[in-house]
């Protein structure tokens, strides 16, 4: 991937994010409020939207990490779904809130609900910053999204571009200079 090659637009400024961000903690707070919330964040891609959401959230919340993989350095999804690290503890009893950065053919978020389901949890949701219903390979429909994208390829707040720009504080779209 050459990045001189390409143009970079703000999708979704930091404002946005902050604000947005803030909205869904507050809506999960009062959805969990009766609940036994255990967040799981999806590694890499969720742990800056997940940390910026796990404080937006007025729980008491246990915090796990899970680390997947199904990209590597292109645009497309390998179509297939590696757990690279799983979560340690158990799920029984806990009403489990699955985080990720973005969900665009689906595959890796209907994985990994279909391997916690295996573990029992009392009951299992998912979380997106940003949704490409667009771009599906498998039905589904995240319970909670902040942002219903086209289909570009996005970048920054956690989301790589060849494995870098995850630390940039906003999501911006990549194109290239000629299209
Ligand atoms: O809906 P899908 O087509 O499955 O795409 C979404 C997944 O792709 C990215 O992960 P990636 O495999 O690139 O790993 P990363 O989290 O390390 O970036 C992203 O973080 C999501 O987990
Ligand atoms: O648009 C994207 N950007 C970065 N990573 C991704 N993984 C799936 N879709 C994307």
């Amino acid at each position: 991937m050459d990045i001189e090659k390409k143009v970079w637009e703000v999708l979704c400024s930091e404002e946005d994010l902050n604000k947005r961000v803030k909205e869904l903690g507050e809506q999960i707070t009062e959805d969990y409020k009766d609940k036994n919330l255990m967040v799981i964040s999806l590694l890499r891609g969720s742990f800056v939207f997940c940390a910026d959401l796990v404080r937006a959230i007025d729980l008491k919340t246990k915090v796990d990490f899970m680390t997947t993989q199904s990209y590597g350095d292109g645009f497309s999804t390998s179509g297939n779904v590696e757990v690279v690290n799983d979560i340690k503890g158990s799920l029984e009893g806990y009403d489990v809130l699955v985080v990720d950065d973005i969900t665009d053919s689906a595959l890796t978020m209907d994985y990994v609900l279909r391997h916690l389901k295996e573990k029992n949890p009392k009951s299992i949701k998912s979380c997106v910053l940003l949704d490409k219903p667009s771009r599906r390979k498998v039905e589904l429909v995240p319970d909670y999204c902040g942002f219903t994208i086209e289909d570009k390829f996005v970048v920054g707040y956690g989301l790589n571009y060849g494995d870098h720009y995850r630390n940039i504080p906003y999501v911006f779209v990549v194109t290239d200079k000629d299209r």
